[in-house]
């Protein structure tokens, strides 16, 4: 095989991944939008979203910043070489990264280096099968870490919160599925969808789960029981009112796909793989001569690039809906330093525009702020839960290529205190943040902003300039960046008045859940 052509082949198939959004995925969000009520916050997240999905088309650039675990799946002739395929995907893996179409990803579990390609121990994952067909089924996922961290794994029988008792058999399994849903909540970027796998060990469980998400969205399952599960989990699940997001809504679940296999007596698993609605993976054919594309798959279908529907100014005049605000009425403009009684006429449902200085942070940034002094003055300042995707030019200046905001919850045992010590009055993240942190709000006067997860390239176009960088050794994601923003819009979730939405949501959702505990599949 030519593999130089393979090369350029596979560095396609991660571009294409991570910068534009299969055609099943597009029509599954599109109908979610459709039967969201307008001037919700749901029907306004999906604004942003849709807007974000065809910016990253025009732009060439992350869908999200987050552009996950690179998991390669390929099937291919006998005799085709597969070690110099793997070299070739490397290659083409690190090429991506230099060009700023990955984030660098790929992290020392023990000494927490970014080997800044995204290669490493074990990374990219690439799987092999041979088959007997003439040509190569390449097939990539990106996964992102906020909703890998949402999968989930039951051991039946077992004790679930609202639906009770789930036993060895299908209705058990039914439950799993509904819980799975639920406990997500809007964490892992709802609305989401999932991959389920019965059966096998805990390993071949989740690769099972994770298999799932290679079938087309809108395929039937040939196994009749498997499609009546499917149907069922599709018309209840979104009953449970989370919503895109978490913010409430119509549309919870956007797919989902059951595989099963065989189990040992002793043991019996429902692995629940979650992924996000940024549902980031592509297939192609290959030539096994030429090594170049022949055809590409999930792709069949009307083009729908959302341009007739999503501008910026919709998706902000529809922010300014969702918190039941007359269109007219300007979003709160916030400007750093920020004082308490700023924070204190804020409530959950206003909707903020940040223009000026704000200061990402994550986890290795809040892990260290506990035992050590701020590198800048945080007094009255903002800081943005995310890991963005940098690219320096060739002055040796920083543009910023995607970024959305990352999960808060991971932030929870040091939030509040970090606020405290250091008078940090706004934190942006999404998925919402807990009791601790909702009573230092109210304490201290802060307030937690809710931007939209996965909406990459809506937020990077907030941002005018890249003005510092402190800590770089925590590598990219992680680093403490200075950002210049502009009209930066979110919405407040949690306020300094012990008010928090996710909480409601989470209340809610579980008396939702609680309605589907009889049985259904005898
Ligand atoms: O790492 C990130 O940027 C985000 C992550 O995928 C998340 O959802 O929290
Ligand atoms: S930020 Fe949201 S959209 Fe992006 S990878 Fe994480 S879960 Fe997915």
């Amino acid at each position: 095989m030519n593999m130089e052509k393979f090369q350029e082949s596979m560095y396609h198939l991660i571009v294409q991944t991570s910068t534009n959004l299969p055609k099943d995925v597009r029509r599954a969000i599109k109908g979610a939008k459709q039967r969201e009520n307008a001037g919700t916050r749901s029907a306004m997240s999906l604004a942003t979203i849709t807007n974000n999905i065809k910016m990253a088309d025009e732009n060439v650039s992350p869908i999200c910043q987050d552009t996950g675990l690179p998991t390669f799946k390929l099937k291919v002739p006998v005799g085709a070489n597969q070690l110099q395929m793997k070299e070739a995907i490397k290659a083409a893996i690190a090429q991506a990264t230099k060009d700023g179409k990955l984030r660098p990803n790929s992290v020392d579990s023990l000494t927490g280096d970014n080997s800044g390609d995204n290669l490493g121990l074990g990374l990219p994952v690439i799987k092999f099968e041979q088959w007997e067909k003439d040509f190569i089924d390449a097939r990539l996922i990106l996964k992102g870490g906020g909703c890998e961290n949402k999968n989930i794994q039951y051991s039946l029988p077992c004790e679930l919160e609202g639906l009770g008792r789930a036993g060895r058999d299908l209705d058990g399994i039914r439950k799993c599925v509904m819980h799975s849903v639920y406990q997500a909540q809007g964490q892992g970027c709802s609305a989401g969808f999932i991959g389920v796998g019965i059966g096998g060990d805990r390993s071949s469980g989740y690769d099972l789960a994770k298999e799932q998400l290679f079938r087309s969205v809108d395929d039937v399952n040939p196994n009749e029981e498997l499609r009546m599960l499917e149907e069922y989990i599709m018309d209840n699940a979104n009953e449970l009112g989370i919503g895109t997001m978490g913010f409430g809504g119509e549309t919870t679940l956007l797919g989902c796909k059951v595989g099963v296999m065989n189990r040992i007596p002793a043991s019996f698993f429902v692995s629940v793989a979650y992924n996000c609605w940024a549902f980031r993976r592509l297939g192609v054919q290959v030539n096994p001569e030429t090594g170049e594309i022949k055809d590409w798959l999930y792709q069949e279908g009307e083009d729908i690039d959302f341009a007739d529907e999503s501008g910026e100014g919709a998706a902000v005049a529809e922010i300014a809906a969702a918190a039941e605000a007359p269109i007219s009425q300007e979003a709160i403009t916030l400007t750093a330093p920020i004082t308490e009684e700023q924070i204190r006429q804020l409530k959950v449902g206003d909707v903020v525009k940040i223009t000026g200085r704000m200061y990402t942070g994550r986890d290795a940034i809040h892990k260290y702020l506990m035992d050590n002094d701020a590198p800048v003055d945080l007094n009255g300042q903002v800081i943005y839960h995310c890991g963005p995707v940098m690219l320096k030019d060739e002055a040796g200046n920083w543009h910023v290529k995607a970024a959305g905001p990352t999960t808060s919850i991971r932030e929870e045992p040091y939030q509040g205190d970090i606020m405290k010590k250091f008078g940090i009055r706004a934190v942006i993240g999404k998925g919402g943040m807990g009791a601790k942190t909702l009573a230092a709000l109210k304490e201290h006067g802060g307030v937690y902003l809710n931007a939209i997860g996965g909406a990459a390239q809506y937020y990077a176009e907030c941002v005018k300039s890249v003005d510092g960088v402190d800590l770089m050794n925590f590598g990219i994601p992680e680093a403490m960046w200075h950002l210049q923003v502009e009209g930066f819009t979110a919405v407040v979730t949690m306020d300094s008045h012990g008010n928090s939405l996710h909480e409601d949501v989470e209340k809610s959702s579980l008396e939702k859940l609680a309605q589907f505990k009889e049985p259904v599949f005898k």
